[in-house]
């Protein structure tokens, strides 16, 4: 049944047929598929699959060789501020610096530069300052909002060079989230978290999910991706090779087979 317009899928993402070449290499072949606004979807893979580069495109760091990629039905077109700009945050695979003091300050920066694209411009000099000076004080207190959410509002006034690399991947999140964004896009997020932390992220997701955000979660792991998951595609050599629950991609051979060639153990396809 074709989505209507205000059925989740057509609210959410739609990746129609992009293809990514670097030279003779085809990274993206004709991948095509949709992250709903309302679910977390997955894109599993082994090493080199191509998620990386699929999200860079979604993102708009690059542009494909051919392909579209519609939000809520509009063509996303335009490099990555633009996109920022309609609503696609994402993280990346390795966080880069925080780029601020604190921890804090690097999410407030984030949620006062959000601030400042959606505020109209005040009419006198005077009401600008003041202008600003309430979005200053309303972005430090939506950094401490954020930080406890991801739940690191005790790394706060740390040294934003200082903090351990899972503690940097959330605030990274934080700072995502700070945009308030439609989609939200994930690249390895699991990675280095201690147990404890990526439970938390899983229920985070899920509620993230609830209030509407449409997550795109890709991982080359199965277990963290298929067990938080609405809808999985699994791309191998560029491809997407099998979509589905995540029940139908355990079962799934194609996913299976692609499981097997990434080199782990197929006593992690347990079931749920
Ligand atoms: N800038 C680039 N120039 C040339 N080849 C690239 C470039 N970026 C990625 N590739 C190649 O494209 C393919 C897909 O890479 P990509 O990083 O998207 O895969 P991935 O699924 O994200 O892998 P991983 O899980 O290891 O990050 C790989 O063969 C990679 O070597």
């Amino acid at each position: 049944m074709a989505p209507t317009a205000s059925s989740p899928t057509a609210q959410g993402l739609l990746v129609s047929d992009v293809t990514v070449r670097f030279g003779a290499l085809t990274a993206v072949d004709r991948a095509a598929l949709t992250a709903p606004a309302g679910a977390v979807t997955g894109l599993i893979g082994p090493d080199g699959a191509g998620k990386t580069t699929l999200c860079d495109v979604i993102s708009g760091l690059r542009r494909p060789s051919e392909g579209t990629v519609r939000l809520a039905g509009a063509d996303l077109t335009g490099g990555a501020r633009e996109r920022a700009r309609r609503g696609v945050a994402r993280t990346f695979e390795r966080p880069g610096p925080l780029g601020a003091a604190t921890v804090r300050d690097a999410v407030r920066a984030a949620a006062a530069r959000h601030a400042a694209a959606r505020e109209h411009p005040g009419r006198t000099a005077r009401d600008r300052w003041r202008r600003r000076r309430a979005a200053r004080r309303d972005a430090a207190g939506r950094a401490d909002e954020l930080l406890a959410r991801v739940g690191i509002g005790e790394y706060a006034r740390r040294s934003a060079r200082a903090v351990p690399p899972d503690v940097a991947r959330l605030a990274e999140l934080a700072r995502a989230l700070a945009a308030d964004p439609s989609v939200l896009l994930l690249d390895e997020p699991w990675t280095g978290l201690p147990e404890r932390r990526r439970r938390s992220l899983e229920v985070l997701l899920r509620d993230l999910a609830a209030e509407g955000l449409a997550v795109l979660v890709a991982g080359q792991d199965l277990e963290p991706v298929l067990g938080v998951c609405d809808v999985v595609h699994v791309l191998d050599g560029g491809r997407v090779v099998a979509s589905g629950p995540p029940a139908e991609i355990r079962a799934d051979a194609r996913a299976r087979g692609v499981h097997r060639s990434a080199g782990a153990p197929e006593a992690r396809l347990t079931a749920r």
